[in-house]
């Protein structure tokens, strides 16, 4: 079945959901995409447009939808939806599904109270399908205008992984394929909390030279959470880890960076967001709690935890990680 995947669903009509369709449209593939709130799908459906993605046009081929039994026939489905809500949606899918089906987490993230990865959360509520990942640098806006891109598609069955980044590639859109599953989702769901570490080395004006330590020094504790949880250390210095802590720790297009950023300027995190999706908000707590229960020390994480809860200043923050015993560089 996964040998040649023609029809493609894709769940969620947000900014990266819209991206992905549009990719798959333009890779050649039948697409449809399901938003799941109605009014917004009915905009989506009339205006051919999604107000997290203004200015890209849907191509015509991409059938919308609210109804998720329209998407159960799909060989493959793209899960675009924020990380915490993926069980939600997976739960409701799980009944409607063909056994084996490849369902592919695109978010990036880890869920709050069970401290699950994505592909955990769709093996433990949909047992039959086939849980994978697709992560890396790639801002929605990009990918939907058709600039060049790479990611990865990982799952523990290679030949699907192959299957899904086939599908997927559109000659801008390269994705490479990967078995290192976990490797591939850690990656995405770290790097979130280490952008906001370095917007708010950037908000307050620490200059570049502080924002290269913090996104090098935060890549180490990427590297050291990730060999704890049985990433493969060539994952990580791939796309979907060193690749996407690159990408969103370098500009405003990122909405993480960007939290951090208004953090830095003054803000609070209760308004830094400023009404858009930021992961790395939810995740950072998450990350702090599994540092600890495997004993890891990721102190710039735990900096953004602690700013986020509203336990430490900006600059108390700044001063902790400065004043940190001098060590060796590992
Ligand atoms: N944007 C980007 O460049 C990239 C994003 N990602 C990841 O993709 C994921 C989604 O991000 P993105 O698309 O940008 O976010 P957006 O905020 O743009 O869109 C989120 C989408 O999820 C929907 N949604 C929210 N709650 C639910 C729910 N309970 N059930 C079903 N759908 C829901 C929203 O619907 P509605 O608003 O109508 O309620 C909306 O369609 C995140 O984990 C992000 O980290 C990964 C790579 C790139
Ligand atoms: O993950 C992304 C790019 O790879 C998107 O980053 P933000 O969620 O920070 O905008």
């Amino acid at each position: 079945m996964t040998d040649n995947i023609q029809h493609i669903a894709v769940l969620g009509g947000g900014a990266w959901g819209t991206a992905l369709a549009q990719t798959a449209a333009r890779a050649g593939r039948d697409v449809v995409l399901w938003e799941h709130d109605a009014a917004n799908a009915a905009q989506l459906a009339a205006k051919r447009e999604s107000a997290y993605l203004p200015g890209v046009t849907l191509d015509d081929k991409i059938k919308v939808t609210h109804a998720l039994k329209d998407t159960t026939q799909a060989q493959a489905i793209l899960l675009v939806i924020p990380a915490q809500v993926l069980r939600s949606v997976v739960g409701a899918l799980a009944p409607l599904i063909a056994d084996r089906t490849p369902l592919v987490a695109c978010a990036k993230g880890i869920e709050h109270g069970t401290h699950k990865f994505m592909t955990e959360i769709i093996a433990e509520c949909a047992p039959k399908a086939v849980p994978a990942i697709l992560s890396g640098p790639s801002f929605a806006a990009d990918v939907a205008r058709g600039l060049p891109t790479a990611v990865t598609i990982a799952a523990t069955d290679a030949d699907i992984a192959h299957a899904l980044a086939h599908a997927m590639n559109s000659g801008t859109f390269r994705p490479y394929h990967s078995s290192d599953v976990r490797g591939v989702e850690l990656g995405g769901a770290t790097k979130n909390v280490l952008a906001i570490a370095a917007g708010i080395v950037n908000g307050r004006g620490l200059g570049a030279s502080a924002l290269a330590a913090m996104t090098t020094r935060g890549f180490a504790e990427l590297v050291r959470f990730g060999r704890a949880c049985g990433a493969k250390t060539e994952t990580m210095m791939g796309l979907s880890g060193l690749g996407d802590l690159i990408l969103t720790c370098g500009t405003p297009q990122s909405r993480n960076f960007s939290f951090g950023v208004a953090l830095g300027k003054g803000e609070t995190a209760a308004t830094a967001a400023h009404g858009k999706l930021a992961e790395g908000v939810f995740t950072a707590p998450v990350l702090l709690e599994m540092a600890r229960e495997r004993n890891i020390e990721m102190p710039i994480s735990e900096a953004v935890a602690a700013v986020i809860a509203g336990k430490l200043s900006v600059d108390a923050a700044i001063e902790s990680l400065l004043t940190r015993p001098l060590k060796a560089e590992e």
